[in-house]
């Protein structure tokens, strides 16, 4: 079967290819209908990331946030047309202590092979997890990204010492927001404040127990533990600010990606005894464990619709070069493509 795959060619070009798919009595074949735009995939489009790392992963097709329906299912894992959230995380291999998110064997679609925008999507049934009945699509969507913070502070829970009264999070962007909101379900009894640079922004963390512009942070702030959500040129400011408000064993979780190395306070870090621990992409069990929390917490959901951001409907190359535009000029919030409904 020949199946349409929209691959980044260059920075700012896509292009449509033709690629044969082989159907097999071990693949699950998902149509994907809407498709959420992440700041990896502005890397690849926007040129970003080195000419080196460009030159060997392009042409490729971009999006690993998305949902779909079930059009094929030789296994009888799913009926036709059950609506699934896709894992782009692809393992070859299982390992009693690292996580399938983290083997170097592991494939990732839309970094080391094509992603979601395609005509149809391919993969062995356990990539694909059952929505809840009546989920807000626009909202699944994104369920990748929740999966990341869910992953992150699922380890952060074993990585870090129990005194947890005050979590800050840095960032004041979608996965800050989505961070700060998880945790505050989870861990009800902490204070959680977010450190941000827009006011704008800030005023949207309405569950939050404060928020603080970086720049006028009280001279006393005093926290437990922190989260990392910021990324790029900024994420070395923001990792010493928590060195620096941070009480001593205190944890660093670290979420936001750089493309240079990020310097550091290592003294501080010494003298304070702190943890700094990376999370990257997340595996199946989070995805289960995020959607029993979606039916557990049904308003979780609803704040997520927040940072529901344009809904734009593609067909063609023109519409999704239209989509990743937008999602550049956005002020905050997920870009979602509709896409094959
Ligand atoms: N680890 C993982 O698996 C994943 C990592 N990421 C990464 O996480 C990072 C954040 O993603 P996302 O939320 O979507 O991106 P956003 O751009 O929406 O969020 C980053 C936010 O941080 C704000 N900011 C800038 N400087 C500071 C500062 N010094 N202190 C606090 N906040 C600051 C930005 O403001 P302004 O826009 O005004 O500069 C922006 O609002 C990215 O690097 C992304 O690639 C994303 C998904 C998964
Ligand atoms: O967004 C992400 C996960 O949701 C990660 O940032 C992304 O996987 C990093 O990939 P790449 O190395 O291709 O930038
Ligand atoms: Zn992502």
């Amino acid at each position: 079967m020949l199946n349409t795959v929209y691959q980044l060619k260059r920075p700012r070009q896509f292009e449509v290819a033709f690629k044969e798919m082989e159907i097999d009595d071990r693949q699950v074949i998902v149509r994907p209908t809407r498709l959420s735009i992440c700041h990896a995939d502005q890397r690849y489009y926007q040129g970003a990331r080195a000419e080196e790392i460009l030159r060997q992963k392009l042409p490729m097709a971009l999006i690993h946030e998305g949902i779909g329906k079930v059009i094929y299912d030789p296994t009888g894992t799913f009926e036709i047309g059950t609506e699934v959230v896709m894992i782009p995380n692809r393992p070859v291999e299982k390992d009693d202590i690292i996580a399938e998110n983290y083997l170097r064997s592991s494939k990732f679609c839309a970094s080391s092979m094509d992603g979601f925008l395609q005509e149809y999507v391919q993969a062995v049934p356990d990539r694909f997890v059952r929505l809840p009945q009546g989920i807000n699509p626009t909202v699944a969507a994104y369920t990748e990204l929740v999966s990341v913070s869910f992953h992150a502070i699922n380890r952060f829970l074993r990585f870090s010492h129990e005194r947890r009264d005050v979590i800050g999070v840095w960032g004041d962007g979608n996965l800050g927001y989505i961070t700060s909101l998880l945790l505050k379900k989870m861990l009800p009894d902490s204070k959680i404040y977010i450190f941000g640079v827009t006011e704008n922004k800030l005023s949207d963390f309405t569950f939050a127990d404060g928020t603080y512009c970086v720049n006028e942070i009280p001279a006393d702030m005093q926290i437990d533990h922190a989260f990392e959500c910021v990324g790029g040129g900024a994420a070395s400011k923001a990792i010493n600010q928590i060195i620096d408000c941070i009480h001593p064993e205190g944890t660093i979780s670290i979420l936001g990606v750089s493309e240079d190395p990020a310097p550091i306070n290592t003294r501080m870090v010494l003298e304070k005894g702190l943890r700094i621990f990376g999370s990257s992409r997340s595996g199946r069990s989070d995805y289960e464990g995020l959607l029993q929390l979606y039916e557990e917490h049904p308003e979780v959901v609803s704040y997520l619709e927040n940072i529901m951001g344009a809904e734009v409907e593609v067909r063609d190359v023109k519409d999704i070069t239209r989509a990743f535009e937008m999602d550049i000029h956005k002020l905050m919030g997920k870009t979602v493509m509709i896409w094959n409904e």
